[in-house]
């Protein structure tokens, strides 16, 4: 379990690279399981969550060789039930369910639990398969699907109560390429994530429409082909340097990043005082940190809303903007574990029932704090940069789960960061 101390106080400059996007890499490299043929997936970042998708996809029998960021898989043979001991660690597991049950006719699947963020029911996956023609049974922590004869096409609506689900939409898109007729997908996730899988998918041969707008048309083939792919950018990485960049910058450059897929975090930057400016490609951006700021209110909603995933970093910087910022996650309510460690670090913050509200303090102050989960550990790290001090943020794991590399990426824009093994 490392530690990450930041020496707070200094500032960052300078140009980095931006991975390729875990939250797309996952379902991309489950999707491998819908062909025997060989798939190539570039840009996958080497972060611990796309290790466990591929030590899953080797414990069904897959073939996998990874090379930097460049994972070739081959599911010739497979076998249709993923072990609990390593679905057990990530939520995100659960996209195998959709590939091998069109695959094999049968998928055998551990039942997520509990997330720090919030509940994390997986209803809305079920209803998808149930609508393909899939039988469900639960025992002993699993879900049992199956559909001997194969998927069938249908229409359905995977609208849950806090709007559409990525992962569901993911997961009933790729059951769906290989089901018999056409698959009509309602209220679905438009994230850049699902339409980079319906990219590859379609790539390998299927034929869906719409991915990127709430209605998804899937028409069902019989077989998928192997493919080369190369996974955009990662957007929450991204905004969690821009993040850093109006805290402690003087000037810092992203570069492999879409604008398009950053509109919304750099809006709320741009808000809130800091001057945010892309190259003409939209691929680069230039941020500059601001000198008149003010607090912004922000709302968390599906694609192209404001992103849940970048809501903890951007209440770090939101500490120390002048005025008050008023925070609302509408889609995971209870996503605020990184407050109580702010708040040690001398962050104002009072949460009421899903919002958190935010006074601008003129200085935070160093302190050894817990990271709780993914994003609530980039936060912490945001708000050390700023500190007076040195924070020593543990549970480094957490950030490791999504960040590549990120000590080494902050030690290359001058942040005094030390990654201690315990
Ligand atoms: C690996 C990955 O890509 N993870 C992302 C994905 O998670 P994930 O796909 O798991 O999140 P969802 O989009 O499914 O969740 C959105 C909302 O729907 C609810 N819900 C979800 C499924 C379901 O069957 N029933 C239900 O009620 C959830 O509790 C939540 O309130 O999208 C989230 C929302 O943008 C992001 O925070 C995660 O980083
Ligand atoms: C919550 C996240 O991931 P996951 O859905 O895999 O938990 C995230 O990437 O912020």
């Amino acid at each position: 379990m490392d530690k990450l101390v930041v020496h707070g106080g200094s500032t960052i400059k300078g140009a980095i690279n931006i991975s390729g996007s875990k939250n797309a890499s996952l379902p991309i490299l489950a999707a491998a399981i819908l062909t025997g043929e060989d798939c190539i997936i570039r840009r996958v970042p080497d972060v611990s969550d796309t290790n466990y998708m591929i030590q899953i996809l080797s414990a069904l029998g897959a073939d996998v060789e990874r090379s930097s960021g460049t994972v070739r898989i081959t599911c010739a043979d497979i076998c249709d039930e993923a072990p609990y001991e390593l679905v057990r660690r990530m939520r995100a597991s659960i996209c195998v369910m959709g590939p091998l049950l069109a695959r094999k006719g049968r998928a055998v699947v551990s039942l997520p639990g509990g997330c720090v963020i919030g509940d994390r029911p997986v209803d809305l996956h079920l209803k998808g398969m149930e609508a393909l023609g899939a039988k469900i049974e639960f025992e002993g922590g699993n879900i049992t699907l199956t559909a001997p004869n194969g998927l069938r096409g249908a229409e359905m609506d995977l609208r849950g109560e806090n709007g559409p689900t990525v992962l569901g939409t993911d997961n009933v898109m790729m059951a769906a390429t290989l089901a018999e007729g056409i698959t009509v997908i309602e209220s679905a996730a438009a994230e850049p994530e699902v339409l980079d899988l319906a990219n590859f998918l379609n790539a390998m041969g299927a034929k869906i429409t719409g991915a990127g707008t709430r209605r998804i048309v899937i028409e069902g083939v019989k077989e998928l082909k192997g493919v080369e792919h190369t996974v955009i950018p990662d957007r929450i990485e991204a905004g969690t340097f821009m993040a850093a960049a109006a805290l402690v910058g003087e000037g810092v450059t992203l570069n492999r990043v879409n604008r398009e897929h950053l509109k919304a975090i750099t809006a709320a930057i741009v808000k809130s005082g800091h001057s945010v400016e892309f190259n003409e490609a939209g691929d680069s951006c230039h941020i500059i940190r601001g000198e008149n700021l003010q607090g912004v209110d922000l709302n968390t909603a599906p694609y192209p809303g404001y992103p849940t995933d970048m809501q903890a970093q951007m209440t770090a910087l939101l500490t120390t903007t002048p005025g008050i910022s008023v925070i609302k996650d509408s889609i995971f309510p209870q996503r605020f574990m990184h407050c109580a460690e702010l708040k040690r670090m001398g962050a104002d913050i009072k949460l009421d029932h899903g919002t958190a509200i935010v006074r601008g303090v003129s200085q935070l102050s160093a302190a050894p704090v817990m990271a709780s989960d993914l994003r609530a550990s980039a936060a912490l790290v945001l708000a050390g940069l700023k500190a007076r001090g040195t924070t020593e943020i543990s549970r480094l794991y957490h950030i490791d789960r999504g960040y590549e590399h990120i000590d080494e990426k902050l030690l290359m824009l001058g942040a005094k960061v030390e990654r201690i093994p315990v």
